[in-house]
């Protein structure tokens, strides 16, 4: 399909027009070359098991599947490196529309692994562990592909936060989120509580964490943090099934247009209004004339001179 119009020239200089949002992007992109991150991935290392799986699946829907079932899908420290390494691929995944996250065994994920947490329990360790993974589920949460949580089983702690690193949620009828980190003498440390206040609010926020309350699929419906509960049960076949037909309703169609839907929402939701608007200024030029904008263009046309030709 030709170009028209617009679409010609800007898609010539893509790089001008999103030059805006991926700069505000950097401060969480890769630094390799920080010693401290260099510091704490060695220590990562002493701590194998597991591992997070990445399927790029036909349908343009990423599976990434977060397993250590002996664990109850703990995080270890190689599936910490593991991550990166995944949402670096996601990354430059260029034709991806959208992406589920779940945990192998019929359940979610159990959070840090508590060996591990237990060998790097020093201040400085722990607050270069949180770095680390805040800096990896906010470029996940950032991801031009629109990501839903398909938690089954347990998702507790840092498997609590996870769940909010994506765009959705959805759940089995007898899944549980448990923020359980006050009964570990913890805040959330991965941006589990940031992202959380803004998901739910504040009050319910409070009252996930300062309650260690645990959500099921109801409560969690009712404050907005569940977007979907599944009928298929626990562990059946079904469930990924499921989820996929229900993030398919948002990703079907174009994909430059689905993933410049999700960078103008993140913009929206992140930058100030002046820079979101300029941002979403740059990102609508992308695809103003671009193939499905002209397609549909066409489409209309041929549609009313068809009508025209019924009267
Ligand atoms: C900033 C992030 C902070 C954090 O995430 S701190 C970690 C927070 N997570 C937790 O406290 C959850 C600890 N786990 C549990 O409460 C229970 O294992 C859980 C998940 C409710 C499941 O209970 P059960 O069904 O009774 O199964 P279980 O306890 O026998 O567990 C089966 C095997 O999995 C292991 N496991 C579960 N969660 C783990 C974890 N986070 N780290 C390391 N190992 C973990 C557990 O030790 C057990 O292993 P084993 O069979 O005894 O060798």
């Amino acid at each position: 399909m030709a170009l028209c119009g617009a679409g010609r020239l800007l898609l010539q200089h893509p790089r001008n027009a999103l030059r805006t949002f991926f700069k505000h992007n950097r401060t969480f992109c890769c630094s390799n070359n920080d010693p401290q991150e260099e510091q704490i991935r060695e220590k990562f290392k002493l701590f194998p098991g597991g591992c997070i799986d990445l399927h790029k699946q036909e349908s343009k829907i990423a599976l990434m599947t977060i397993n250590n079932p002996t664990r109850m899908n703990a995080f270890s420290g190689s599936m910490m490196l593991e991550l990166e390494e995944r949402v670096r691929e996601l990354e430059t995944w260029t034709e991806g529309r959208g992406l589920i996250v779940k945990g192998a065994a019929g359940t979610f994920c159990s959070g840090s692994d508590l060996n591990a947490v237990r060998a790097i329990s020093n201040p400085q360790d722990g607050m270069k562990m949180c770095m680390f993974m805040q800096r990896i589920l906010t470029r996940m949460l950032r991801l031009p592909l629109i990501s839903v949580a398909l938690i089954e089983g347990k998702a507790l702690g840092g498997g609590a936060e996870l769940t909010t690193a994506c765009d959705f949620r959805v759940m089995t009828a007898d899944a549980v989120i448990q923020f359980v980190h006050k009964n570990m003498g913890l805040v959330p440390g991965w941006g589990g509580a940031a992202r959380l206040v803004r998901i739910v609010g504040r009050q319910h926020a409070l009252k996930l964490l300062a309650g260690a309350k645990k959500v099921d699929p109801d409560f969690g419906r009712q404050i907005g943090l569940i977007d979907e509960v599944l009928s298929s049960p626990q562990g059946g076949g079904n469930v990924l099934v499921e989820a996929e037909q229900w993030l398919s309703q948002l990703t079907k169609g174009s994909a430059p247009v689905i993933r410049a839907i999700k960078n103008v929402v993140v913009s929206g939701s992140e930058l100030s209004l002046e820079q979101a608007l300029r941002t979403e200024r740059d990102i609508f030029g992308t695809v103003w004339g671009g193939p499905a904008n002209c397609e549909a263009l066409a489409q209309r046309t041929k549609h009313k001179s068809e009508k025209l030709f019924e009267k």
